[in-house]
């Protein structure tokens, strides 16, 4: 590969400051991304990753510092465009009513003219070819139809893609959090390509792994600042959570010891056609495995359906769901982070129907230290929070409620490694206590901390794996038609 274009600077970020209010979500951090590397960026919830991101994609103006492109100093979206840099957001930006082809022509305007759609087509479906091949969307649907995982492959399909420019700098902000573990590998292979080539990315992303196996580099941000910025090579697991100011802690394996006890808290049949019924005890840990997008979702709905579906709030409600797509189905946008927290549990926070202020807060302010939600104030609105925050605070608000049965569907998307850890202690202890939690996951190193595992295929339950059976080989066998886990 060429040395020169490998020391190229396509992006330089340097001295950045921005605040929001009190908080400094940007504490004069410098970020430099050259031509051919992937850079890997990771830090705690709130160390500002997006909104340096923000910042160098030109939609965000920062209060101080300066960011050059290709070394010419310059400022917002159209800039950053003219430069080749493109972004897949955490948040994912589809435009929802518009089939996929039309997505691609809001993002790519040179795709004009009047075969403009046929191109747009073209353009996706070859670009979904390369980095996911196998996949099955259909690029004439309409987004708001899709999976969130076909949504986030399209818009990771959508910003590889190249007209009349070439991209030069794709910026990935947890780009596999709803992908499951064979489509997180198909990207993965692809950024390696696409850098190879000359090309660069930066991967933000909690999953440590796909970070150090992929990445040339990694920038550790924290509290607003770069504290590391190192060849990839010179990090360990271990030393990347350090740096992040986390501490590794050993998982502890007595999960599977668990003796199930009593009648089942939850029997159902999930689908008539076929005799997958899902049981679970008081106080298990049940995981739903499987590809993504096999009917572990739907179950989910339909258990908690079955259950409240009269949608009045009761005092004790029998389940309580968290949801994965946290944007479509999990946040209250123009609420606060409060009131997001407190409403699935208002019943139980009011006395002669009026809601008490002093108990809500009291039960707001615990939940901020437990699983540290970082915020100055919790009665500040949840968009203030970043993703991982938000998705903290959907995570209490079904722990709070007094169900004794709790549903979650991939809970853990944009979560820190350091929260991660905590939260496991926590349903831990209140499986303990007898709560039973019923947990889709798309990373395996969650299905093992489960007593015992479903892996859906096709809509319905492929295989049950019981304690030590539960492993990634006997999951990825489950999982494709005509594998036998063992
Ligand atoms: N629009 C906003 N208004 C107020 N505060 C904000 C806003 N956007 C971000 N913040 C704050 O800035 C800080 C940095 O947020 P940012 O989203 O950059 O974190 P992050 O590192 O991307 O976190 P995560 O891993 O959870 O995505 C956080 O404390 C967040 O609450």
């Amino acid at each position: 590969m060429n040395e020169i274009a490998h020391e190229q600077e396509v992006v330089a970020a340097r001295g950045v400051k921005v605040a929001f209010g009190a908080v400094r979500a940007l504490d004069g951090a410098d970020l430099v991304i050259r031509a051919g590397e992937c850079v890997g960026l990771v830090g705690h919830n709130g160390a500002g990753k997006s909104t340096i991101v923000n910042v160098i994609n030109g939609g965000l103006t920062p209060h101080e510092g300066t960011i050059s492109y290709g070394g010419e100093v310059a400022q917002g979206i159209t800039a950053s465009r003219a430069h080749g840099v493109r972004c897949v957001f955490q948040e994912l930006s589809l435009c929802p009513n518009l089939t996929v082809a039309e997505n691609a022509r809001v993002m790519h305007s040179d795709l004009t003219g009047t075969g403009w759609r046929k191109q747009a087509l073209a353009l996706v479906k070859q670009q979904l070819s390369d980095i996911f091949p196998g996949h099955t969307i259909d690029c004439e649907s309409v987004v708001e139809d899709l999976t969130i995982a076909e949504r986030q492959m399209v818009e990771i399909a959508i910003s590889f893609g190249a007209v009349a420019d070439r991209p030069r700098l794709v910026i990935l902000d947890e780009p596999t959090s709803s992908l499951d573990a064979g489509l997180a590998g198909q990207l993965m292979a692809y950024v390696r390509r696409f850098v190879e080539a000359g090309g660069s990315v930066l991967l933000i992303s909690h999953i440590l792994g796909e970070i150090l196996s992929t990445s040339n580099r990694i920038v550790v941000m924290k509290d607003g600042k770069v504290v590391a910025d190192k060849p990839a090579s010179q990090f360990q697991t271990r030393s990347l959570v350090e740096a992040m100011g986390s501490v590794v802690r050993e998982q502890g394996s007595d999960r599977t010891a668990r003796v199930r006890t009593g009648d089942a808290v939850l029997s159902k049949q999930l689908n008539p056609r076929s005799d997958s019924r899902l049981e679970a005890y008081a106080g298990e840990i049940v995981g739903l495995a499987g590809l993504g997008g096999h009917g572990q979702t739907e179950a989910l709905l339909e258990i908690y359906l079955s259950a409240n579906g009269n949608w009045w709030p009761t005092r004790e409600p029998k389940m309580a769901f968290v949801a994965g797509d946290r944007g479509l189905n999990g946040t209250f946008s123009l609420w606060s982070i409060l009131k997001n927290l407190s409403v699935s549990s208002l019943k139980a926070l009011s006395s002669r129907s009026m809601i008490s202020d002093g108990r809500e807060a009291e039960v707001g302010d615990r939940w901020r230290k437990r699983i540290e939600i970082r915020t100055p104030d919790m009665d500040n609105p949840i968009l203030s929070l970043s993703g991982g925050n938000q998705q903290k605070v959907l995570f209490a608000r079904a722990l709070v409620t007094t169900s004794k049965i709790v549903l979650m569907d991939d809970p853990m998307r944009g979560v820190d490694i350091g929260t991660k850890q905590e939260v496991y202690e926590i349903l831990r202890s209140e499986a303990s206590a007898g709560r039973t939690f019923i947990w889709y996951s798309t990373e395996m190193d969650e299905i093992r901390l489960c007593d015992r595992v479903y892996v859906f295929r096709d809509g319905a339950i492929a295989a049950e794996l019981v304690g030590e059976e539960i492993t990634e080989a006997n999951v990825l066998a489950a999982s494709f038609a005509g594998g036998v886990a063992v």
